[in-house]
C-alpha cells in the first residue's frame, strides 16, 4: 500500500464573509505530483495554508504523513517545503544571505545546504547577487530553493509559475521534474496555466467553491477529455456564429489561438464539411487537438468560451 503524505477528511474553513473550504476530502500519496485546479477564490491557497498550519480548519480533520495530533502535525511540517504566494526576500541581501537567514529560522546548521539548493535551482552563479536585482523568475526559483532547505519529502507550491515568461516557466518545470522523478519528492502544485500543469502533474484535483469536485489521473484525462477539431479561418467569430446556426449546436467555440473548435466525437464530419462550403467559410487550416486539461476543466465546470 502506498503511504499517504496528506489526507483531508471533511476539511472546512468558514470565514465571517463566507466559506473558503466546504467539507473537502482528498488524499495525496507518496510520489504523487498533484495538480490543484480551480478558479480564483476556489480555496486552493486556503488548503495549502492549512497544510502549513497558517490557517486553522473550522471543521474536519487532516493528517500529514499519517499524523493527526497537534504536536505530531508540527513535527510533520518539518518534512514539508512551502512556496505560498511570493517568497519573502530581503532585497538588499544576496540570495546566499537570504538562504542563510531562512536556514537560521528553520534551525538548519549544515552550511553547505545553501550552495546545494542554489545549485538545484540553477542559481549558483547568481548566489552572491542582491535579490533586489533578481528577475521574477529568479525570485521564484530562490523561493523554491528556500522551500528545499529542509530536504522536504513533500513540496507545496502555490502558483509558482504565475507571471513568469515562457523560459522561466520551463526552468521551474525542469527543477520540479527533477525533484519528483529523481528524488521522489511528492508535490502539490496549483496553477492557472493548465497546459503547463498537464506537462508536470500525474494527478489532478478540481476544486470549486471550496469542494473537491473531481479527481483524475493523467491516463483518465486522456481517455475522458475530448479531441477537438480546430479550424483556422479569417473571421472566426462570424464563422462560428454561422456554423452554430447551420449545425444547430451551441458547443462551437473559439480557442486561445483564435481557431474554431468543435468536439470531434459528436460532429458529423461530412455535415461539417458541407456546411463550411455552403456558408462560404474560407478554411486556412484544419487540425485535431488532443484531449487536454483545459478542455476537461471547461467541460467540468460547464464553461464555454475556450
Ligand atoms: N483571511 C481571509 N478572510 C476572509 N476570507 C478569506 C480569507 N482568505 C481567503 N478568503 C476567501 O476564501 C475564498 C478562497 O480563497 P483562496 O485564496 O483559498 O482561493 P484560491 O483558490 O487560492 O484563489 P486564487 O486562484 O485566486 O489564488 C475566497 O472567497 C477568499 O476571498
Amino acid at each position: 500500500m502506498t503511504a499517504l503524505v496528506f489526507e483531508a477528511q471533511g476539511l472546512s474553513k468558514q470565514y465571517p464573509s463566507g466559506c473558503a473550504l466546504d467539507k473537502l476530502s482528498m488524499r495525496i500519496e507518496a510520489g504523487d505530483v498533484y495538480g490543484f485546479v480551480g478558479e480564483n477564490g476556489a480555496g486552493k491557497t486556503t488548503l495549502m495554508k492549512m497544510i502549513g498550519g497558517l490557517v486553522h480548519p473550522t471543521g474536519g480533520k487532516m493528517a500529514l504523513f499519517g499524523e493527526q495530533g497537534k504536536t505530531e502535525l508540527i513535527a510533520a511540517r518539518r518534512r514539508i517545503g512551502f512556496l505560498i504566494e511570493r517568497p519573502s526576500l530581503y532585497p538588499q541581501m544576496s540570495a546566499q544571505e537570504n538562504l542563510g537567514f531562512y536556514s537560521r529560522i528553520f534551525g538548519i546548521r549544515d552550511k553547505s545546504r545553501t550552495a546545494e539548493v542554489l545549485q538545484i535551482v540553477g542559481l549558483s552563479e547568481a548566489g552572491p547577487k542582491r535579490t533586489g536585482e533578481y528577475s521574477l523568475g529568479m525570485r521564484q526559483r530562490l523561493g523554491i530553493a528556500i522551500a528545499l532547505l529542509n530536504r522536504p519529502d513533500f513540496l507545496v507550491l502555490d502558483e509558482p509559475v504565475n507571471g513568469l515568461d515562457p523560459a522561466g516557466i520551463v526552468e521551474i518545470r525542469r527543477i520540479l521534474e527533477q525533484l519528483a522523478h529523481e528524488q521522489g519528492v511528492t508535490i502539490l502544485i496549483s496553477s492557472h496555466i493548465l497546459s503547463e500543469l498537464q506537462l508536470l502533474a500525474g494527478k489532478y484535483g478540481f476544486i470549486h467553491q471550496g469542494r473537491l469536485v473531481k479527481e483524475i489521473d493523467a491516463a483518465e484525462l486522456l481517455q475522458s477529455a475530448r479531441t477537438m477539431i480546430c479550424i483556422t479561418t479569417s473571421d472566426p467569430a462570424t464563422a462560428a456564429d454561422m456554423l452554430k446556426r447551420e449545425l444547430e449546436r451551441e458547443d462551437i467555440t473559439i480557442n486561445r489561438k483564435g481557431q474554431i473548435e468543435i468536439p470531434r466525437d459528436t460532429v458529423n464530419l461530412e455535415q461539417l464539411m458541407s456546411a463550411l462550403v455552403q456558408l462560404g467559410i474560407p478554411v486556412d487550416g484544419f487540425n485535431l487537438a488532443a484531449p487536454n486539461l483545459e478542455h476537461y476543466y471547461m467541460d467540468l465546470i460547464g464553461g464555454g468560451g475556450r
